[in-house]
């Protein structure tokens, strides 16, 4: 919906109207930009004999008191009667000389009298209102009005007029309203000046905002292609993508050779290296970019990886207070084995007394060595050394229980509770993330506890791990667990590799496999690829595994009719998961959602469905949710399963709605938040990270050639606890295992880590420095 004219005056036309005077308002959503009121009707062309009416539509809250003209057309609501859904409005200029000076005296311009209302529309007439908005300086003309108030009424004017105006033209450049008011927030009133002048600043101050979307603009005012804005631009745009691609920084060499490329690209004139350097230069001046030798770092990664390293010495500086002795380790070792009727091997119990003894300790090991089973002796060995105890029931008042347990995703911390019988949280719900860019957990507010134990540390990119070393003060000892072979972070770095290659910190690896010895075939491949092992041997059928050989085009039945099968025999749809590694193939990620859906929950006439762009939701859908919302409680990666749909008609915010359920927690998606979920019968590999199900179905076929790598099938195949059906081809599973990852990430953190000392950042800097992008 548009507002009309900015200030127009008159109902121009013979449109359907209601004029009418803001009674209340009902309701407003801020970030869907939907209200409803209620009004004073004073004149309309429809027909209608109620004084007061509601009306709903998009638009922002309206000022009490004052008048608007309404466009749009009446709906009936089941429950609510009648209503006007509008499609334009504008607020209407008092008509009157009168009518002015009392706007301008009223309680919405301060300091603002009657005596210099008056001055204002005898200087400046009955259009005063948009004479001045237009330009501040005609309000020099009005007589003893002080410069000072001159400013306040100017300022007062914007704030009420401003935004609506700024947003009616930037829809005319085809952004929508979330950009629109993502820009607005950026610039303010000077948002309309800004981009005319230099279109370019949108690719620096509104994150996202891509380049080459800023050069059609330029082009259209004819910006010359060597302006030094679209050169300076043009590097912040493919630093921006290295950094989506996981690098923390860029080699100088290579980010003047693609940005030339995209500068070049197309255009008759060719910029220079030099013009390029110097551009660099003064990005690296206004703090756009920061310098290191020869290498090209977006502040936020410079402060992540600087401020991560500086951390890691900080903790590690202290040393660990033994004060008991090998015998004490020894009896509560020896007590907790005969508990739980086992006995730790040699690696296992090393790493236990490793733990105990560091400040800071890796531990890392492939599926089935233990890792969890020694987090739990840690944590027993630890509470009984310490007088402490594992029950944070034990723990109320001022006592603080001494575990903290995390893990990246929501789907891992659950296991970890599963697994430990502590609570566990996210690392963002640990740090107390408020969904933007702060965090209650800092330096000056750190954690509170003992030990820190995170698990899945090879998911954590290098702003995480800034911001949870952030929150650990100095007496804290932790502890990281991770599988090293698996996938990097989805963000950039690669910090568990990092962290184990510089030697700087104690780690252990666990390497006796003891889950095989339960006769897994799962674990046994795992570790064959692990260790280059893998043969078409390795794929014969077992109790827990089975490769079925199919061509593409038989793919996507196949594994829908496994889903099927699977399904048919009771088991429950979050126990079984598909992956794929490639979302836009024939037989990619959308593809089998697709024809899986078709199958398992076909369209009935009875089910109620929602079509968004090319996918249709129904009552019952697996979806998983795809970005961080914590004042919802989910997080990226969740899956649930779509509970309702509502029509528009049918809910106070009169907008189609899609209500998940999260295991249990419900969250409703209007219809233009779709993009925060995505169907989830098959998802990706990288997403799966951190989870682990029941059955895992992995096809595997040529088509996917490009992504097959060993740590991505690794990753895939180590998500299944019971079963794993593999489909498609052999030799290409067997070509991939063997394939290493060329695609190296830039990261100095190994480097640094082993440098003497570390730089000292400031603090004020290192806390500005959190882009929207460090959650991705
Ligand atoms: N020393 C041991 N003696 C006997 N069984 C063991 C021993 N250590 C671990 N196990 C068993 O091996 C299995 C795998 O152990 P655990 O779950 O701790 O491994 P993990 O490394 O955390 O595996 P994953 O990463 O796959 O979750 C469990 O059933 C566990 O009880």
């Amino acid at each position: 919906m548009t507002q009309q004219s900015f200030f127009s005056e008159t109902n121009e036309d013979e449109r359907p109207y209601v004029k009418g005077e803001l009674n209340r308002m009902i309701f407003h959503n801020e970030s869907e930009h939907f209200s409803i009121a209620s009004i004073n009707v004073k004149e309309t062309n429809e027909s209608f004999e109620e004084k007061t009416l509601v009306i709903k539509g998009h638009f922002s809250p309206l000022e009490e008191g004052e008048t608007y003209i309404f466009h749009g057309s009446f709906k009936d609501h089941k429950k609510f009667g009648k209503q006007y859904e509008v499609e334009m409005y504008n607020r209407v200029l008092p008509e009157t000389k009168d009518g002015l000076i009392l706007y301008l005296s009223s309680d919405l311009f301060h300091g603002i009298g009657k005596k210099t209302a008056e001055r204002v529309v005898d200087t400046l007439g009955e259009t005063a209102v948009t004479r001045i908005l237009e330009d501040r300086d005609v309000l020099d003309q009005v007589p003893k009005l002080p410069n000072e108030r001159a400013d306040q009424l100017y300022e007062a004017l914007k704030k009420h007029q401003g935004f609506e105006h700024v947003m009616i033209h930037l829809s005319q450049y085809g952004f929508g309203l979330k950009l629109s008011q993502k820009i607005y927030e950026a610039f303010k009133d000077q948002t309309l000046s800004i981009i005319e002048e230099d279109p370019y600043q949108l690719v620096f101050h509104v994150d996202g905002f891509g380049f080459h979307r800023a050069d059609e603009m330029a082009q259209m005012q004819n910006l010359s292609y060597d302006h030094p804005t679209r050169i300076r631009a043009a590097c912040l745009y493919v630093m921006q993508k290295s950094m989506s691609a996981g690098h923390v920084y860029l080699p100088t060499e290579e980010c003047l050779l693609q940005v030339e490329s995209l500068l070049n690209h197309g255009s008759g004139t060719a910029i220079t290296f030099d013009q390029l350097s110097e551009q660099i230069i003064h990005l690296g001046e206004d703090k756009f970019l920061y310098i290191e030798d020869e290498r090209l770092y977006l502040p936020s990664l410079y402060f992540a990886e600087n401020g991560f390293r500086g951390h890691i010495e900080r903790i590690m500086e202290e040393e660990v207070e033994v004060t008991h002795t090998q015998a004490d380790l020894m009896k509560i070792i020896g007590d907790l084995e005969e508990e739980e009727a086992m006995s730790y091997g040699e690696d296992q119990f090393n790493a236990i007394e490793k733990a105990l003894h560091s400040k800071l300790m890796i531990l890392t090991g492939g599926p089935g060595t233990g890792k969890t089973t020694v987090i739990k002796g840690i944590i027993h060995t630890y509470a009984a050394l310490n007088e402490e105890t594992v029950n944070p029931e034990d723990y109320r008042g001022d006592k603080t229980f001494p575990f903290i347990l995390a893990a990246p995703t929501g789907r891992a911390a659950k296991r970890m509770t599963e697994s430990t019988g502590l609570p566990a949280s996210t690392i963002h719900r640990l740090l107390g993330w408020d969904g933007h860019d702060s965090f209650e957990r800092n330096r000056n507010n750190p954690l509170e506890g003992k030990l820190l134990i995170v698990d899945e540390f090879s998911m954590v990119d290098i702003w995480l791990a800034n911001q949870l070393f952030r929150a650990v003060p100095n007496d804290m000892q932790v502890l990281l667990v991770g599988d090293e072979d698996q996938l990097p972070s989805v963000g950039p770095g690669q910090v568990l590799a990092d962290l184990l290659a510089s030697g700087q910190l104690p780690s252990s690896k666990l390497t006796e496999v003891y889950r095989q010895k339960e006769g897994s075939k799962i674990i046994q491949l795992a570790h064959e690829i692990k260790n280059d092992a893998c043969t078409q041997a390795s794929l014969q059928k077992e109790h827990d595994f089975n490769f079925i050989p199919a061509k593409e085009h038989q793919l996507a039945d196949l594994v829908t009719s496994i889903v099927k099968k699977a399904m048919d025999k009771g088991i429950d749809a979050k126990d079984l998961q598909v992956l794929a590694p490639m979302y836009r193939t024939d037989v990619g990620i959308h593809k089998l959602n697709e024809t899986i859906q078709q199958t398992v929950n076909p369209q009935k006439k009875q089910k109620r469905d929602l079509k968004h762009f090319e996918v249709t939701y129904r009552k019952g859908d697996k979806v998983i949710q795809l970005v961080n919302q914590p004042d919802d409680g989910v997080y990226n990666g969740d899956i649930g399963e779509v509970a309702a749909i509502f029509r528009a008609e049918e809910n106070v915010d009169g907008v189609e709605q899609v209500v998940v359920d999260f295991d249990g927690k419900e969250v409703v998606y209007p219809k233009k938040e779709l993009n925060s979920i995505m169907h989830a019968y098959c998802t990706s590999i990288h997403k799966s990270q951190g989870s682990e199900f029941s059955i895992v179905i992995l096809p595997v076929v040529r088509s996917y050639r490009r992504m097959l790598r060993k740590n991505l099938l690794y990753t895939a195949i180590t998500r299944s606890k019971q079963s794993l059906i593999i489909c498609g081809d052999k030799d290409a599973f067997l070509e991939g295992v063997r394939a290493t990852d060329t695609n190296t990430r830039y990261t100095r953190l190994k480097d640094k880590l082993q440098e003497q000392s570390a730089p000292e950042i400031e603090p004020e800097e290192e806390e500005e420095q959190l882009s929207p992008y460090d959650f991705m």
